[in-house]
């Protein structure tokens, strides 16, 4: 008995000396360990009124040129509508590609607890991958071009009442995926939309208009390629004009290649956009931003968890819209249920 209460009180020892460490001095455990060992109720009320005082530490990363408008005053903005009982805001403007990967790493490495993505998709891959790989969680303020992610998780494009959305502060549990290693929490491709938004990227004009003329221009040029895809252990060989794997529905701007998908399903909507002749385009656009890609014989959808693609040679795909150089053979796999993200 001797034995069991010195190793009872020697664990309270260890959870009180963690409790006396800043670090883990949200322990409830820890804290009532200390509250129990040195019977010092006076701390322990102080503990818990500092947990209750505690506010959050939240960094909004912006990426100064998605969308295609200036965001001086964005800072500004946020700091007027954002709750200060709740949250204590820090910003910092991306000045580069694969900036805000290095600035989501370096705050989650610090103490931010929730890193807000001002920006779109591409802006959101960046930091929703170093919020993943730190479990933290992630904020979206949607103000990129598309916003496919965002819309689909009806995050307001109104930035007073994206701000209310991060005020309220409810948190959900949506699937991420990988392709070839490298994160997504939109859609990823190859075909027409990997060459486009490589193509996009060179382009000094952003926003819709310029996407969508640079996609007419670029259509005419554009050869299908044949692949061979393995989903969930089913072997399927085709020839496409693009195949997108979609986590979320839409490219954005309600543009919805998979309209069936789910961010929180646990599965991704493999589609596969088959050759067609270019009078068809109006009829495949029409399709998309109806919604109706799952009733037309221009689109072949297939869900599954794990997925192997084989294309005739390496060269450009999109993760969440931003052009990336991979091998031939491509794996996707989902990750269930992995990001933390606030929804409204
Ligand atoms: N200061 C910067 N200068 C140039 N590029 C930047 C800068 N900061 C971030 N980027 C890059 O901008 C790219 C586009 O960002 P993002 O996807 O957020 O905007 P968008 O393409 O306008 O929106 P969407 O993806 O929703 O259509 C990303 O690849 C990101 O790495």
């Amino acid at each position: 008995m001797k034995e069991v209460l010195a190793l009872f009180f020697k664990w309270l020892q260890s959870l009180s000396a963690l409790a006396e460490n800043s670090k883990s001095v949200h322990s409830s455990v820890a804290k009532l360990a200390y509250f129990l060992y040195f019977k010092n109720y006076r701390l322990f009320c102080a503990f818990i009124l500092h947990d209750l005082h505690t506010k959050k530490n939240i960094l909004f990363i912006i990426n100064p040129i998605s969308g295609g408008k200036g965001k001086v005053r964005i800072p500004d903005f946020i700091d007027k509508y954002l709750d200060k009982n709740k949250f204590s805001p820090n910003f910092v403007f991306s000045e580069y590609v694969g900036h805000a990967a290095e600035l989501a790493d370096e705050a989650a490495n610090k103490n931010f607890d929730i890193i807000v993505a001002a920006g779109g998709d591409g802006t959101i891959n960046e930091v929703a991958t170093q919020v993943l790989k730190h479990q933290k969680i992630l904020g979206i303020l949607p103000l990129g071009s598309g916003n496919g992610l965002a819309r689909f998780l009806h995050i307001p494009k109104n930035m007073r009442q994206a701000i209310q959305v991060i005020n309220q502060f409810k948190i959900d549990r949506i699937d991420s995926a990988t392709f070839n290693e490298k994160s997504f929490f939109n859609l990823a491709g190859m075909g027409f939309d990997a060459h486009l938004s490589a193509v996009f990227s060179k382009d000094k004009k952003r926003g819709l208009s310029g996407y969508l003329k640079l996609g007419i221009r670029e259509i005419f040029n554009y050869k299908s390629q044949q692949y061979t895809l393995n989903i969930d252990g089913v072997e399927y060989t085709r020839k496409a004009f693009a195949i997108t794997v979609a986590n979320s529905s839409q490219y954005g701007n309600d543009v919805y290649i998979a309209p069936g998908a789910s961010v929180k399903d646990g599965l991704l909507d493999v589609c596969i956009i088959k050759p067609f002749p270019i009078v068809k385009l109006p009829l495949l656009s029409y399709v998309m931003l109806r919604g109706k890609a799952e009733t037309s014989d221009m689109i072949e959808i297939i869900k599954g968890k794990q997925i192997e693609i084989k294309r005739e040679k390496e060269g450009a795909v999109h993760i969440d819209g931003e052009p990336l150089q991979m091998d031939a053979e491509i794996k996707v796999i989902v990750h269930p249920g992995s990001l933390q993200v606030i929804v409204p």
